[in-house]
Formats: C-alpha cells, sequence, structure tokens
C-alpha cells in the first residue's frame, strides 16, 4: 500500500460540454474532473483549494466507507464545514476494497454544476478478478442544466414552487449536443470541439470492461451499444453473478462495470446511446461513437441511434434490478434477522406553502453546524433530539392517491442506531402530488454497503414480505433504486463509528429534505481534525 497525493484546485470555468457555454465547476481546469487510480489498500490524500471565488466546497467520496475516517466523508452539514473560498482542505483516507467508486461535490446543488469524477480501485498484485478482460475504460453518464445552481436553489425553495424540470442534456463522459438552432455562435456553437461525441475505439476481437458511473443530477438512464450485448459483472464495488443485458438501467448515485467484446462487423462505427427513463423524458437521447479502430472515430455510424427502452417500461426495470445477485464464491451473507426494522415512506408535501419531500412525515433539514462534530463534542441545541419514527402507521397510509400530509414536518432529528447492530430499512415509494406520479428515487447510504434483500410492487406488508427476502445471495450496493409504487428493502450492519447521510441522490430531492440522519458508536471516533471546525458552534473550539 502507499500513498497517492493529489492536488486539486476547483474553479469556475467557461464550458461548452453540450455545445452551450456555460459555467462549470472544474477541478484543475477539467470538467468532469480527473479519475483517481489506486490500488487496494492505498492512502489517497487530496489537497484542495476551492477558488470559486463566492461559493463553498465540499467533495463527498462515494462508495468509499471511511473506516476510521468518518470525517473524511466530505459532506457539509455532517461531517465538516465546507471549505470556504481561498481556503485548502485535506482529505485523507485508505480505499480498502477494490472496485468502482465515484466522487461528487456535496454541498448545496454543486455537483450540478460539474463537480464529479471516478475513482478506480484496482485489486493488489498477484489477485485477480473473477472475469477476464483485455482493455478497462470508464464511463461518466450525467445530465446537464444551463440554469445556475443559484437560479434553481432559488426556484426550488419559493412560493410558486418553480421545478428545475427535465435537463437540457444528457452527458457521456462530459460530451452532449445541444441543438443550437437560433443561439448566436458565441452562446452555441455546435462546430465546438468541446462538444464533440466522445469516443470509445476499440479493437475486433478484444473484450473491454466499461467502468459506467451515473452522475446524474435527475435522470435515471438507460445505457446501451448498438448492437452489442454486455455482461454485468461489477455492481457499487462488488462482484455480480453474471448476466447478458442488451441495456443497463443505471440510477444517480451507481457504478456498474460490463464486459463488452467488440464482436460485431469492423468496418463501421456503432452508436453508444443513454436515454431517461422512470420520468417522461424531454431530453434528446445522449450519444457517442463505439469506434472500430482504425476508422476515424469521428465517423458517424450508417444506422439511426437506437433509441432505447421506453421510459415507463417500469417492468423491466425491476426486473433488472432483481437480476443482480452476489457472485458465487464471494457472496457475503446477511445476518439472519434484524434488530431493529426502520419503513421510511416517500412522500413529496408542502410545508407553509413549500414543495419539500418527507420520510414518515418529516422532511430533514441540516443543521449549520456538522452532526459528527456536534454529537462528537456533546454541542446541545445543533439539532432536534427527539427521534424521527421508526414508521409512522404506513400501513394505514393509501400509496395510490395524492399526497396531502397536512402534518409533515421540517426537522433535524436523527436516527441513533445501536453499535454493531443489523438494520432493516424498507423504503416505500407513494404516489407525489401528481395525480397517477410516483417517481423512481436512488437511495444512497454513507460509510457501509447494505444487502439489498429485495424489491416489491405496492404496499409493502411486514409479515408476508419479509418471507420473500433473498438471503442466500443477495448483492451489495452503496446505491439502490425504489421503483414507483414499490418498495425495496435493505440491510446493514451499523459498524462504522460516525454520522451518515442515507438520502435521495437526485440532487433537488436531497435539496428539498430527501434524507435521514444515522449515528452510530461516535463515542469510539478519534479525534476530529480542527480543520474540520470553524462553521456555527464549531469556531468556538478553535482556540487562539
Ligand atoms: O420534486 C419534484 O417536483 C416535480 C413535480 O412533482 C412538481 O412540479 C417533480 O417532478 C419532482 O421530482
Amino acid at each position: 500500500a502507499r500513498d497517492r497525493k493529489f492536488t486539486w484546485e476547483i474553479s469556475y470555468q467557461h464550458k461548452s460540454l453540450d455545445c452551450y457555454k456555460k459555467l462549470a465547476v472544474a477541478i484543475n481546469g477539467l470538467t468532469p474532473g480527473p479519475t483517481i487510480s489506486a490500488e487496494q489498500g492505498d492512502r489517497i490524500i487530496v489537497n484542495v483549494t476551492n477558488n470559486l471565488f463566492m461559493e463553498n466546497v465540499a467533495i463527498h467520496w462515494h462508495g468509499i466507507r471511511q473506516r476510521g475516517t468518518p470525517w473524511s466523508d466530505g459532506t457539509d452539514g455532517v461531517s465538516q464545514c465546507a471549505i470556504m473560498p481561498g481556503e485548502t482542505y485535506t482529505y485523507e483516507f485508505v480505499v480498502d476494497r477494490a472496485g468502482t467508486f465515484m466522487y461528487h461535490s456535496h454541498y448545496g446543488l454543486q455537483r450540478e454544476a460539474g463537480l464529479y469524477g471516478l475513482i478506480t480501485v484496482s485489486l493488489p498484485v498477484g489477485v485477480s478478478e473473477p472475469f477476464s478482460y483485455d482493455f478497462d475504460r470508464e464511463i461518466i453518464l450525467s445530465d446537464w442544466y444551463h440554469n445556475t445552481t443559484y437560479e434553481t436553489a432559488t426556484d426550488l425553495a419559493s412560493i410558486p414552487f418553480l421545478w428545475v424540470g427535465e435537463p437540457q442534456s444528457l452527458l457521456i463522459n462530459g460530451r452532449g449536443n445541444y441543438s443550437c438552432s437560433g443561439l448566436a455562435a458565441s452562446v452555441c456553437n455546435s462546430t465546438n470541439p468541446e462538444c464533440l461525441p466522445s469516443n470509445l475505439t476499440v479493437i475486433s476481437g478484444k473484450t473491454y470492461r466499461l467502468r459506467i458511473a451515473s452522475l446524474t443530477s435527475l435522470s435515471a438512464l438507460s445505457f446501451q451499444i448498438e448492437d452489442h450485448e454486455m455482461t454485468v459483472v461489477e455492481a457499487d464495488g462488488h462482484y455480480v453473478e453474471p448476466f447478458v443485458v442488451n441495456n443497463l438501467y443505471i440510477y444517480s448515485g451507481e457504478t456498474y462495470s460490463v464486459l463488452v467484446t467488440a464482436n460485431q462487423n469492423s468496418s463501421r462505427n456503432y452508436w453508444t446511446t443513454i436515454n431517461v427513463v422512470s420520468r417522461q423524458p424531454n431530453t434528446p437521447n445522449g450519444i457517442a461513437i463505439f469506434n472500430y479502430d482504425p476508422i476515424d472515430y469521428q465517423k458517424l455510424p450508417p444506422t439511426n441511434p437506437p433509441p432505447g427502452p421506453l421510459w415507463n417500461d417500469t417492468k423491466s426495470q425491476v426486473n433488472q434490478s432483481r437480476a443482480i445477485k452476489a457472485r458465487q464464491g464471494f457472496i457475503v451473507t446477511p445476518p439472519k434477522k434484524p434488530d431493529r426494522v426502520i419503513v421510511l415512506l416517500n412522500t413529496q408535501n408542502t410545508i407553509d406553502g413549500y414543495v419539500r419531500w418527507s420520510l414518515n412525515n418529516v422532511s430533514h433539514t441540516l443543521p449549520s453546524t456538522p452532526l459528527l462534530i456536534a454529537i462528537k463534542e456533546n454541542m446541545t441545541g445543533v439539532f432536534d433530539p427527539n427521534p424521527p419514527p421508526d414508521d409512522n402507521d404506513s400501513a394505514n397510509y393509501d400509496i395510490y392517491s395524492v399526497a396531502n400530509n397536512t402534518n409533515s414536518v421540517s426537522s433535524s432529528s436523527i436516527y441513533r442506531l445501536q453499535f454493531n447492530s443489523t438494520v432493516d430499512i424498507i423504503l416505500q415509494n407513494a404516489n407525489t402530488m401528481t395525480a397517477n406520479v410516483s417517481e423512481s428515487h436512488p437511495w444512497h447510504l454513507h460509510g457501509h454497503d447494505f444487502w439489498v434483500l429485495g424489491y416489491g410492487e405496492g404496499k409493502f406488508n411486514l409479515s408476508r414480505d419479509t418471507e420473500t427476502y433473498n438471503l442466500a445471495d443477495p448483492i451489495m450496493k452503496n446505491t439502490v433504486p425504489l421503483h414507483p409504487y414499490g418498495w425495496t428493502a435493505l440491510r446493514f450492519k451499523a459498524d462504522n463509528p460516525g454520522v451518515w447521510l442515507f438520502h435521495c441522490h437526485i440532487e433537488a430531492h436531497f435539496f428539498l429534505g430527501m434524507l435521514v440522519v444515522f449515528e452510530s458508536g461516535v463515542e469510539q471516533v478519534g479525534d476530529i481534525p480542527l480543520s474540520n471546525y470553524g462553521c456555527g458552534q464549531t469556531k468556538s473550539f478553535i482556540k487562539p
């Protein structure tokens, strides 16, 4: 194991990622940011300097559990005081497991301005993967808005509520193509090389491992390569019992590795496409070129890009979720029974006229003093000490009717989990405030991986549905979809001392309160670096 040091300067830059010029957040000039490549067991040290002039920064290392370093989780309001303009902060953590992970901003809506990238962790020398391939390639999927994050945040927090809406473009490795017609070339120029379709160049007969990460703000996606099947082998850093797909559904915050062999007619190029699913799309599909060497990588394929699956084919999405199992020989079996069951009813509602998202009628508001420091230092008055409910009469809630939730509250209350206990989470979906609409939500847990015990349709029934749990070969993940009008059941061990977010990875939904906070074993947390302090009530701990 070795130290890998990075020096990052965060700044706004004019970018034309989809041909339309806007300000994007860049790392050392790059949007998306550089990939962090490391070997299992390495220590990653990232020196981050915030040169944004007017905006704080915090960077979350998504999928890295931060065992022993909960203060490096990079979450504003939870693990640290965000890095102020002009300041430098050092993240230090160990990547203890091989796989494909990601990093992204966890400050306000900043992720959607482009602050994200990949982390790839290889196995130690001498250990091999349970599958083989010739080359390793990276694919970052994202969606792109032309509004600034300032406009979006203000809109979401206004009466009347102004929804951010569907993105203008979908990006593959940071490239999209917005239609510039009617716009001045200084604003939108479709011949700008910055927005040429990205290409994946392959050699006929070779097999490629594609490490795919979704960093969308909103969109659930389907990814496919025209005429090429893909074998799914990894999900969120865990080996998957291999299965073959024509299209891969991928939700924000998820990573997958797929194997694809360049086994088609090598005298032409093919399309790589992404399209929006789970929400009625209003965004053109994203395209890239699957390029057979030595054909010109910009030569367009002779066909029309495949349209991808229908956006509302929920059944095929649920089926693919269910197909993801732990690989034989790599199964970690979960504890047989939970110590505690928390049912989280997901609803959209209004509080004092503001549109919010709630769990069990509680819409979370993060305090300005980071919770990890507040609990570690025994501060009072930072968060509501009354625990939120483990269930809020979900058995009697009609998930098919338009949500009214007249009793919803905004609160900073947190779940305190007994250290080392086994916790089940049942995510229960419901109708939004719009008739006949239930949206999908990708749920992400910080600090842990969980077992995915099952997905179901309709209302979860504790005595009936727990019998259907997959305790034999459940996949472990850190992000999982909750499908429309359905439920998703998870189990995890609260074995990582710290304070950890569990939230919808749709950035606007997180902003509107769709999160819960788990605390466990904070008394075991070592000394938190003083550089995490400085905001809210932590100010008084900085001695002159
Ligand atoms: O939070 C959301 O608000 C809109 C819609 O429900 C109201 O405009 C939407 O699609 C969301 O996901």
